[in-house]
């Protein structure tokens, strides 16, 4: 990369820092698209900090998601976090990489309508099976045919996903590219809904 070429770049992220402002950037999204280990590159990339909204719910708990599934069920995981997502929204700016079904609650949707920018990652059913095969820590999946409930949550889902400000197909690509993609979708959103408001 040359200097100009970095400059550019580095005057597009103050730019994109600077519309941001106190909102926050949310990946939503399927069990295995990438939203942790992508958000937590954006969030590098642009000097913000990085929270998982399942690492902070196993922070608050002192229990893993799954212990939390086993003991109390998933109506008492998701009005967790509700509250937890609720939360860390109300300081931003952040990277804010949500667990999966977080989205699909309607008071979430809201509360990331109102303090954030969100990006759906969004991918195919073999590489979603792909990813999510390397870790057992998703109780959803734990069923004698995780391929059928993935296929079944991306019907239900998709559509709900497809409500947020930017999409980025994620694929067969580095972690560095999907990240840069990221950041160039909210940058594009930020651009246009500025221009919206002028
Ligand atoms: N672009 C990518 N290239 C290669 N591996 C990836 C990529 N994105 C995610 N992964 C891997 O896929 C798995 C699931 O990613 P993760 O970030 O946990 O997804 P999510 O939080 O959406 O469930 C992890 O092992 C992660 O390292
Ligand atoms: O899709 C879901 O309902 C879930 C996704 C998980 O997070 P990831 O999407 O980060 O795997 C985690 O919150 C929990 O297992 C439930
Ligand atoms: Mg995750």
């Amino acid at each position: 990369m040359n200097a100009q070429h970095a400059s550019a770049s580095q005057a597009d992220r103050a730019a994109l820092l600077d519309r941001l402002g106190k909102r926050s950037i949310v990946l939503v999204g399927l069990m295995g698209a990438g939203k942790t280990s992508i958000g937590r590159k954006v969030a590098a990339t642009l000097g913000l900090p990085f929270v998982d909204s399942d690492h902070e719910i196993e922070d608050v708990s002192r229990m893993t998601i799954p212990e939390l599934f086993e003991a109390y069920g998933e109506p008492e995981f998701r009005a967790l976090e509700q509250r937890v997502i609720a939360r860390i929204l109300e300081t931003g700016p952040r990277v804010l990489s949500t667990g999966g079904g977080a989205y699909m609650n309607e008071q979430t949707r809201a509360a990331i309508a109102g303090h954030g920018v969100s990006v759906w990652l969004k991918a195919d059913l073999d590489l979603l099976m792909e990813r999510v095969s390397k870790k057992q820590n998703r109780p959803l999946l734990r069923d004698p045919d995780p391929r059928g409930v993935l296929r079944r949550l991306m019907d239900e889902r998709y559509p709900v996903y497809a409500l947020a400000d930017a999409t980025v197909v994620t694929r067969d690509e580095s972690k560095d590219v999907i990240a840069a993609e990221v950041i160039e979708a909210i940058g594009r959103h930020m651009k246009a809904s500025s221009e919206v408001d002028q």
